[in-house]
Formats: C-alpha cells, structure tokens, sequence
C-alpha cells in the first residue's frame, strides 16, 4: 500500500518513533540550612515512558503540579533530567551537553503558556523573528526578513506587526508570535505547554485551529500539554494522563474518553461540565482533596489516598503501566481498572462502585 493510500492511524503506527521517553525522572532538590544541605528531593517526574510517532499528537494531561510542564521542559532540554532517556530520533539528548544541542535545537521547539514572558520585551517582533533565523538555520537578512513576513501571514498578522514591540499586541496575537517563532524553524516536534490556558475562550479557538492548520502544513508533531479535557482531546490522537510524576494511563483519545480504565481518568472526565445534566453520569468519580505533595508520593499506587475504589493492595503494591494483555494500544497503571461497559462501570474485582 501506496503511503497516500494510508490512513493517518496506519501511518503513525508504522512509523517508527520521533520521540521515545524511558524511564525519564526529573527531581528537585530540596535544600535547607546554612550550608544548603540537600534534605529531600520534588519527584515533578518519578519515571515516564512515552512514544511520540511523526504526524501524531499526544496529549499529556492531568492536574496543576503534576509534572507536565517539567516533562515537556526536560524534552527540549530546558532541563536537565535527572536520569533516563530521552530518544529524539533514536539520539538519547540526556546526555548531551548543551553547546551540542545547537543541531537538534531547530527540530525540538516550544510554545508557551503565556507568551509575554517568552517573548523579550525589548526586542521588536522583527527582531524576535529574524534572530532564530539567522542563527540557527544561516539566513541571510534578507532571507530572514522575507521568512518573517511571510510567517506573520501564515499565522494571520498584519505585516506591520514585524514593527512592535510584544507589549503592543493582545494575548492571542502574542501567543500567533509565539507560534510563528516555534515553527519558523521547520521543528520535527513543537511541545505545546498549555498554549491556550492564558487565553480568553473565544480566542482559544482560534489558536487551536491554527495549531491544527500548521501541523497539516508543516507536517508536525505535537506533545499537546493541557489541564483542559475540552483542548486536549480537540487536538490530540493520543492521550496520556499524569498523576503525581507518572503516566498512570496512555491511549487513543477516543478509547480514553469512551472507556477510562483508570479512575483517576474516569474523575477527571467527570469533572468535564456537561451541557445537558440528565446525561451526567451517575456513577460520577469525585475529586476530592489536592494532589499530595511530590516531595513524599504516597506508597503503592499514588492515587490511592483519592481513590473511590482502593484497597489494601492499592496501598502496598505500585501498579505498572501495561496494556493487560487485551486492548494493545490501552495501556493503565491499575490494580482494579473499570470495566469497559458504557452503562455499568464496576471494578473488575470487587463490588459496584458508587
Ligand atoms: N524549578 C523547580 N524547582 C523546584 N520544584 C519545581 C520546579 N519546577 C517545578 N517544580 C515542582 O515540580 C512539580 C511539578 O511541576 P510542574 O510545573 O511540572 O507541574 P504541571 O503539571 O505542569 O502544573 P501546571 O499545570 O500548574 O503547570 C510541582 O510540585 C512543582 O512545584
């Protein structure tokens, strides 16, 4: 079969990765006294493993601190990990110092969540535009200027916006500039950090489209991080759920939200406002309490201390991520996963839960 003939599904399957993650942690230390002595480490990530295939996007979600911005930092190596790998193309960057990153830079790009703090504000559009440009793909700056203007079109900004300053534009227009920025590299893999959390909800639209647009021209790959249900699985083909510095469960967007395996999903879901109540499920999973401390991670299964369903077994022993054997590409870090039955969830061992 011709690739043209391939659907997106089939093409992403039989690529090989762009981006593998094993066993990735990022810990922070904790340091108190006078002589700054390390007494504790912030586990943001506690061992991720994730695929990214080229054309796809992977949505990573979960709630505030769990470790999403940090894991979409250290891979494009604005962090440091602390141990693991980090495949980009088959390359492990975790170990490359940063003076070698200048090569791999132009395919690895960000886009912010409030891009007034990622934009300089001294520094005119034009300026912002043409540096990258220039330094890291060798334009001239001619070539730069005319690359630039050109990009202000493709992400739908007057020409004379290339004259301001970043403080002259509205959020969504910085956040256009941003995106510019990001893909005026020709990036292999753009790692979104909630682009569109900072933005008022007409304009998120907006920027999601354009998002969607720019992936079909530049034929680009997307890490899509979100506390928002509603933009995560708008953009993504894949979605991976974070809890506490771990990936506790990672599949296809639709299998996701038709059939969470993993309460911690299944609360998240619920907490989605549903226009119509009477659709509401009733065997709704309540968040209750915050995210413990990343410092001191609970025993066992980390979401235990908020889980409706966990037991004893959940408290001692640490759930691994695995596919169970049955959906290949449904993978959950659950002792008692939900059984996937639109109309009766219950645990596979046990009673109904409420
Ligand atoms: N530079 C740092 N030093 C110490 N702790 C940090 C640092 N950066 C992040 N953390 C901690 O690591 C944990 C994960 O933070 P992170 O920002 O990655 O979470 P997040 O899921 O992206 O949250 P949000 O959605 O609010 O951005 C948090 O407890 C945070 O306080």
């Amino acid at each position: 079969m011709s690739t043209l003939q391939m659907n997106k599904k089939e093409i992403i399957t039989a690529a090989t990765p762009l981006l593998q993650l094993e066993s990735v942690h990022k810990y922070y230390s904790i340091k108190k006294g006078l002589f700054s002595k390390t007494i504790g480490h912030i586990k943001a990530v506690d061992g991720v493993d994730l695929t990214v295939f080229p054309g796809e996007t992977v949505g990573l979600v979960g709630e505030s601190g769990c470790g999403k911005s940090t894991l979409g930092r250290s891979i494009v190596k604005l962090e440091e990990v602390s141990t693991g790998k980090v495949l980009f193309e088959g390359k492990d960057l975790a170990p490359l110092p940063l003076g070698q990153m200048r090569g791999i830079r132009r395919d690895l790009q960000m886009i912010f969540q409030d891009p007034y703090s990622s934009l300089n504000p001294r520094k005119r559009v034009v300026d912002l535009m043409t540096e990258p440009l220039k330094v890291l793909r060798g334009m001239t700056d001619g070539e730069a200027l005319q690359q630039a203007s050109w990009l202000m079109e493709i992400v739908g900004l007057p020409l004379s916006s290339l004259g301001k300053y970043p403080h002259e534009f509205s959020g969504g227009q910085r956040q256009r500039i941003g995106i510019a920025r990001a893909v005026a590299l020709k990036p292999k893999l753009i790692v979104c950090d909630e682009p569109v959390s900072a933005l008022d909800v007409s304009i998120q639209a907006q920027i999601l489209n354009l998002l969607k647009d720019l992936q079909q021209e530049f034929n680009l790959t997307y890490l899509f991080i979100g506390h928002g249900l509603g933009s995560v699985k708008y953009m993504s083909d894949r979605i991976a759920v974070m809890y506490l510095g771990k990936i506790v469960e990672f599949a296809s967007a639709k299998a996701l939200f038709q059939h969470p395996k993993h309460p911690y999903t299944k609360a998240l879901l619920d907490a989605y406002p549903v226009p119509n109540p009477h659709l509401r499920n009733k065997e709704r999973i309540l968040l209750q309490g915050d995210v413990p401390s990343p410092a001191a991670p609970p025993t066992g299964c980390r979401f235990h201390t908020r889980c409706p369903l966990a037991n004893h077994k959940c408290k001692e022993e640490e759930p691994v991520l695995t596919n169970n054997g049955s959906e290949q590409n449904h993978h959950y870090a659950c002792h008692y996963p939900l059984i996937s039955n639109p109309i009766v969830r219950t645990r596979e061992e046990g009673a109904l839960y409420v």
